[in-house]
């Protein structure tokens, strides 16, 4: 296989510059206001990049932003050659694809990257005009148009083929009937530090590394409290900013699990210029993912790296945001006692008498519950405390006094 040389350009980047002109980084950077509609970056730069595809023997020119169809096929036909020109949706969705593990996130993967080229279809069909030589005008764009009907007929047979899938699973989740220990989730910007965290927690090995994407597939683990309580903390995908809509629809295989958790740890690097955008970013993801009715805890991590470190505490103790230092340990248990007091939020008070013979389930209580007080008695040990739903339904023939509801 062909080694792939890559040179990332962005209007608002100096990347480009650092690729063509290492010594004069940083030198004299012209911006441009706004991209240019033909060819997103401008002649200047697209003439430099041609440059470096010849120095440097570049077979792909990958822009972080999406491209217009035209946008594609001028930069193609700038660069010449067998270059390839790729946007940064679908480099996106190149690492799904290749990810994909499950029957559900493949489909998805699938649908995404239809959507991305209905509307660049295009330039697969001019060819076409020019084998004839300009003398039969509109042959591609017939093409085109019957190519279009076709991935819209795709798209459709796609999109039922997924609902099905997740209407079947759930049905599946619905029928489970075992007792469900609270699953935390944690979700964020890429980067933010929820591998770190769950790394930390948990000893858990998963790769935490600084780069985008470095999670992608879900990862569980146990994690106890000091009382003897348990949650399962899950380690998801990051988010990221520009996110495209079809790609919403990629991740939502990955993300699946989110919609399970009893809680959501919103994981944010604080000391990131751009935290506040990271958040909004996030928050709009979480909108598309329908998960609203989940109680939600706000993380503010890389304290050690940020400016001012006491007034960022003292700020998120007003916003009631837990602070962290995943990567050196700090405010570990705080995190710890905040998620418990979320979890106990979402629970059912109750009193149960548990005969002698049901062991089982009294551990059960102890690692999914919070048990306040218990007693032991003839009939049985009579526990009570905060359970989650599911569990205290299980316990209804046993309860003495449920003491409220929710
Ligand atoms: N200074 C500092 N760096 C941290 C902290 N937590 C994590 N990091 C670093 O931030 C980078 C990203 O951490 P990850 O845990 O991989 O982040 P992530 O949120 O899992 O990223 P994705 O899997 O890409 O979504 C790594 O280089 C970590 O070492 C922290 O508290 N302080
Ligand atoms: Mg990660």
């Amino acid at each position: 296989m062909s080694c792939l040389r890559v040179i990332c350009a962005r209007v608002h980047s100096n990347l480009v510059d650092r690729c063509l002109h290492p010594q004069s980084h940083g030198s004299q950077l012209k911006w441009l206001a706004a991209p240019n509609p033909r060819t997103y970056i401008g002649s200047g730069k697209v003439a430099e990049i041609k440059t470096a595809i010849h120095a440097l023997d570049v077979e792909t020119v990958i822009f972080d932003d999406e491209l217009s169809a035209g946008q594609l096929r001028n930069l193609e036909k700038a660069f010449g050659g067998d270059v390839r020109v790729c946007d940064r949706t679908a480099l996106i969705l190149d690492i799904f694809n290749q990810r994909a593990a499950t029957h559900e996130a493949s489909l998805q993967v699938a649908l995404a990257q239809m959507e991305y080229q209905l509307p660049r279809l295009t330039k697969m069909w001019t060819h076409l005009e020019r084998q004839a030589g300009g003398k039969v005008k509109g042959m591609g764009e017939k093409q085109i148009e019957v190519d279009k009907r076709i991935l819209r007929t795709q798209i459709s047979a796609l999109r039922k083929e997924l609902e099905s899938v997740r209407q079947h699973r759930k049905q599946y989740r619905n029928r489970r009937l075992s007792v469900p220990v609270p699953v935390v989730s944690l979700v964020g910007y890429t980067n933010a530090g929820k591998s770190t965290l769950l790394n930390q927690l948990t000893g858990a090995d998963v790769l935490a590394e600084d780069q985008l994407f470095a999670t992608l597939d879900p990862t569980t683990r146990r994690v106890q409290i000091n009382n003897g309580m348990e949650f399962l903390l899950t380690d998801t995908v990051g988010f990221i900013q520009k996110l495209p809509t079809m790609l919403v629809a990629a991740f939502r295989a990955t993300l699946e699990e989110i919609s399970e958790s009893s809680l959501l740890v919103h994981v944010v690097d604080i000391s990131h210029p751009l935290a506040s955008q990271q958040i909004d970013a996030v928050n709009k993801v979480l909108g598309d993912l329908d998960v609203e009715s989940i109680p939600k805890l706000m993380v503010w991590n890389k304290v050690d790296k940020a400016d001012d470190p006491e007034t960022v505490k003292i700020e998120a103790e007003e916003k009631g945001a837990i602070c962290l230092s995943a990567i050196y340990g700090d405010g570990l248990e705080q995190f710890c006692f905040a998620v418990q007091a979320k979890l106990k939020d979402a629970m059912v008070p109750v009193e149960a008498c548990i005969p002698y013979d049901k062991g089982e389930l009294l551990n059960t209580i102890h690692q999914v519950g919070m048990v306040e007080a218990t007693e032991y008695t003839e009939n049985g040990t009579v526990i009570r405390g905060h359970v989650p739903l599911p569990l205290a339904r299980l316990l209804t023939p046993m309860r003495q006094r449920v003491t409220g509801t929710h």
